[in-house]
């Protein structure tokens, strides 16, 4: 639509447009009277993604208007609704008084609620971080920032390749992202919801960094480790320019930025976090997850960081053993339970105090803190006597608060009301001025009784009434029978059909003190609250490190009710490299089982770095498999792990290749999919990884297949030096375990029980000897015409000696290609003969000769 167009609009369309053409890129929601109203493209986009009516306005500029629109008593969850959608908002409301404009009433962007921005308790998820990112580029590295507002923290790292910047973003998995607006991103980003490019200027290192500078008031970006990270400077400037924006208020909670370094924490990537199913499946549901089995946490606050937790299990052994020290503690001395009891009370202290920065907080809000605060005597004396070095120092960062704890018990009525806007949240006592303003209107209730009393008497009217109505104030009302006997000094305010309406001097002289007391007690109880707000922001810090402290308590506490509740043990992580795991279990097929699980052991070391694992279809490989990458994942989170015993070298990545669907969505066949995923591990992985590969090679054809596989298997062991478990069935691999190759053979088993096949899943030494792939066919309920036939050709196929070993392995030739030729059939002098053999030639007699001549040659 061009300027001109525009000009022939109605006014308020022109307003529209004024408001809009700020705001371009996002929807505008523009206030009328009740309604949200959207326009043109804006409404046609709602229409369809909250699934609302598009209606048409009139007419302006000689066309209908497209229009749709929400109501304004329901616009949270339509903006909830939108924002998970990744679309952003400008909230345009109507400046002062609709009753008092004259002509049009003003209209202005007050908010713009963006998915990685929200702040508001109905737009985020409890027991999940939104996050907002930036990444900035440089060659072939990036730099990014993340912030979550509605915690009051701001991070930055800075990665080396494309694969990393995927890992980080599968991680943290941001509600929005901020790129520069240039081409050659990767595809898997342009595929991400929330995006939006910026302009690349607003990454610039240096601009961002005095951008920095201003925003923290600080002369140099030593003290956050920064000064030599210009890319990370370039994204944390994108992102605060951006978050200044559209927030339009200081964000005094954010007072710092933290340095993640990638080597602080045991690498996955973004396969590996599908494959094994940290926190969500792969088919996008969250229950029987990792993080649904061990997430106990009482606090919204503790979920989210045992969510952080479980997403970035660290590497640094100190800060590991004084956490696994905290959950055996508890567990000796069983605190934590009186410990989780407390916290049931406790609220999302975190949340609360960033809204308190950002002046959003409520008065619910201000007493859920004060209860919480009030809590910390009680749990640093539970804490006190436990022997242990992390619970110590989280008793000290919990801190003692009784200052602001008496504030607001001083300050806040025990239950107050949902709004500010009514008044009634700041308690009696606190102000004396308050108090007496209160005490004003609330006299008013008997000044009236009295007056009406007093009237009735005078009148003779006994039907009199005092009454009051916002539009005309205080009033005497007496029925029109009744009227003729008003008295002469009553003035008239207002006639009804059945009533007149009066005024007297005594009444007006009344109503202006006692509204004006009411106006003035709530404006004054306004001014106190945003005192409070301001006497709680002094001691933001101090809070703030409170409710870290609590945090880490709750999942502290979860640790131990989990270890105790499932019979976890501790972990121990050593410098020796290898990995002895006993009676280990899966967390969570065990907690999905009705049947015991059956607990199996792990032991990898120098001499055996790599299991080749066999064994029926259901057997239990993958879980097998799995189970041990997740002890390894939870001990390094600080977590106890599922297994009577745990020993765990130095792990510096976890990497799976473990089969999944095709990747429609980008355009990849599983066997793409799964080469990639492969490359990608052989590409990574050191003496200090844990690698699982399930079925490689699977799906392409046999030969092929079982060629790659070995291949791998061969560079895993001999090249990359990881801990693998190699879960196949090609059986040809198991001729790799020979003396001195570091390899070896584990297989799982089942027994056949007349038409029932019973699965062991106990894992034990050497190779299997059976596949029962008919077996598994047969019960996953294949027709019966179709196993008898597989069967029939299984047979043939045996008796044909198709497929068998692969070259003995030994560390010399380890290194050697693989020799295809032994899969070919070897030259036969009978099978030469018969080739040469034309049966249409040969007489009866003459075929009976040459039938003797090759049973003599075989
Ligand atoms: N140790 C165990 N104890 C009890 N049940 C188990 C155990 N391991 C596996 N199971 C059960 O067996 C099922 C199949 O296990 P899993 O998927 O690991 O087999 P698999 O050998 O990898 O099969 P496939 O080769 O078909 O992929 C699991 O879903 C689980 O219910």
């Amino acid at each position: 639509m061009s300027a001109s167009d525009q000009a022939q609009h109605t006014p308020l369309m022109k307003q529209f447009f004024a408001a809009k053409a700020e705001y371009p890129d996002i929807l505008l929601f523009f206030r009328m009277g009740d309604f949200y109203e959207l326009f043109y493209d804006d409404a046609r986009k709602a229409a369809r993604l909250l699934d609302i009516t598009l209606t048409q306005r009139g007419a302006s500029a000689g066309a209908p208007i497209p229009m749709a629109g929400v109501p304004v008593h329901a616009m949270e969850g339509y903006l909830a609704r939108l924002v998970a959608l990744g679309e952003s908002v400008a909230i345009c409301e109507q400046i002062g008084d609709p009753a008092l404009a004259k002509g049009l009433v003003e209209r202005k962007v007050v908010r713009i609620v963006t998915p990685g921005t929200v702040t508001d308790e109905a737009l985020l998820q409890e027991r999940r971080d939104t996050l907002l990112m930036a990444v900035s580029r440089g060659r072939g590295s990036f730099g990014l920032a993340w912030a979550d507002l509605a915690g009051g923290r701001f991070l930055v790292s800075e990665v080396g390749s494309e694969d990393q910047l995927a890992a980080e973003l599968a991680r943290l998995d941001p509600a929005e992202i901020l790129l520069p607006d240039e081409d050659g991103w990767p595809p898997f980003l342009a595929a991400l919801p929330g995006l939006r490019r910026r302009p690349p200027w607003g990454f610039e290192a240096d601009a961002c960094r005095r951008q920095l500078l201003r925003f923290f008031q600080l002369h140099d970006l030593t003290g956050f480790g920064l000064e030599d990270k210009p890319l990370a400077i370039g994204a944390a400037g994108a992102l605060l320019a951006y978050v200044e924006e559209t927030q339009k208020q200081r964000l005094p909670h954010l007072t710092a930025i933290a340095f993640e370094s990638a080597d602080d924490g045991i690498a996955i990537n973004a396969a590996t976090r599908r494959h094994l199913e940290l926190d969500s499946r792969t088919d996008g549901r969250v229950e029987h997850t990792l993080l649904g089995v061990l997430d106990a946490s009482i606090s919204p606050m503790g979920g989210r960081l045992l969510r952080r937790w479980l997403n970035r299990p660290l590497r640094d052994r100190r800060v590991l053993g004084e956490r696994h020290h905290a959950v055996a503690t508890f567990i000796e001395s069983g605190a934590h339970d009186a410990l989780r009891e407390r916290f049931r009370g406790l609220g999302d202290v975190e949340r609360i105090l960033s809204r308190i920065a950002l002046r959003s907080a409520r008065p619910r809000d201000l007493s859920t803190l004060r209860d919480g605060l009030a809590m910390l005597p009680d749990l640093r004396a539970l804490l006190a006597p436990l022997d242990s070095p992390r619970l110590a120092a989280l008793a000290a960062e919990l801190g003692e608060h009784a200052d602001n704890a008496a504030l607001l018990a001083r300050a806040v009525v025990p239950q107050p009301p949902v709004l500010l806007r009514d008044g009634g949240v700041i308690a009696e006592g606190f102000d004396a001025e308050l108090d007496e303003l209160r005490v004003l209107s609330t006299n008013a209730d008997q000044f009236l009784i009295d007056l009406e009393a007093r009237e009735r008497a005078a009148t003779g009217i006994a039907t009199l009434k005092v009454g009051y109505n916002r539009v005309h104030g205080y009033f005497i009302e007496i029925s029109k029978g009744q009227s003729e006997r008003a008295p002469t000094h009553y003035t008239r305010r207002q006639t009804l059909t059945g009533a007149e309406r009066y005024i007297t001097e005594e009444l007006k002289a009344f109503e202006d003190k006692v509204l004006s007391a009411r106006e003035r007690s709530l404006a004054r109880e306004k001014g106190l609250y945003e005192e409070l707000l301001d006497a709680l922001n002094g001691r933001l810090e101090a809070l703030k490190r409170c409710a870290g402290a609590l945090s880490e308590l709750d999942v502290l506490a979860a640790f131990a009710e989990r270890a105790q509740a499932l019979d976890w043990s501790r972990p121990e992580l050593t410098d020796a490299p290898g990995l002895r795991i006993e009676r280990g279990r899966h967390p969570v097929v065990e907690a999905v089982r009705s049947e015991p699980f059956e607990p199996n052991d792990l032991v990898l070391d120098e001499n055996r770095r790599m299991l080749v694992i066999t064994g029926p279809n259901m057997g239990g490989k993958s879980t097998y498999m799995r189970q041990n990458a997740l002890i390894v994942l939870l001990a390094h989170i600080g977590s106890f792990v599922p297994a009577s015993h745990a020993v765990i070298g130095p792990t510096d990545r976890i990497l799976t290749r473990i089969g999944a669907g095709d990747d429609l969505a980008r355009g990849q066949s599983t066997f793409m999919v799964e080469m990639a995923e492969t490359s990608y591990i052989l590409h990574h992985a050191t003496a200090q990884s844990l690698v699982l590969m399930d079925e490689i090679g699977r799906g392409t054809s046999t030969y092929d297949g079982l060629a790659l596989a070995e291949a791998c298997a061969r560079h895993l062991a001999h090249h990359n030096r990881a801990y693998t478990l190699f879960a196949t069935h090609y059986f040809e691999l198991t001729a790799l375990a020979e003396p001195g190759s570091g390899i070896a053979n584990v297989h799982l088993d089942a027994v056949e029980h007349g038409d029932r096949l019973v699965f062991m899943h106990a894992v034990k030494d050497g190779p299997a000897n059976r596949s029962f792939g008919l077996q598994v066919a047969a019960l996953a309920g294949l027709p019966r015409a179709v196993v008898e036939q597989a069967r029939r050709t299984l047979v043939e196929l045996e008796q044909r000696g198709a497929p068998t070993a692969v070259a003995a392995t030994s560390p010399e030739t380890l290194d050697s290609p693989l020799q295809f030729g032994l899969f070919e059939p070897q030259p036969s002098p009978a099978m030469e003969a018969l080739a040469a053999i034309d049966p249409d030639e040969l007489t009866p007699k003459q075929a009976l000769e040459a039938l003797y001549r090759l049973k003599l040659l075989r």
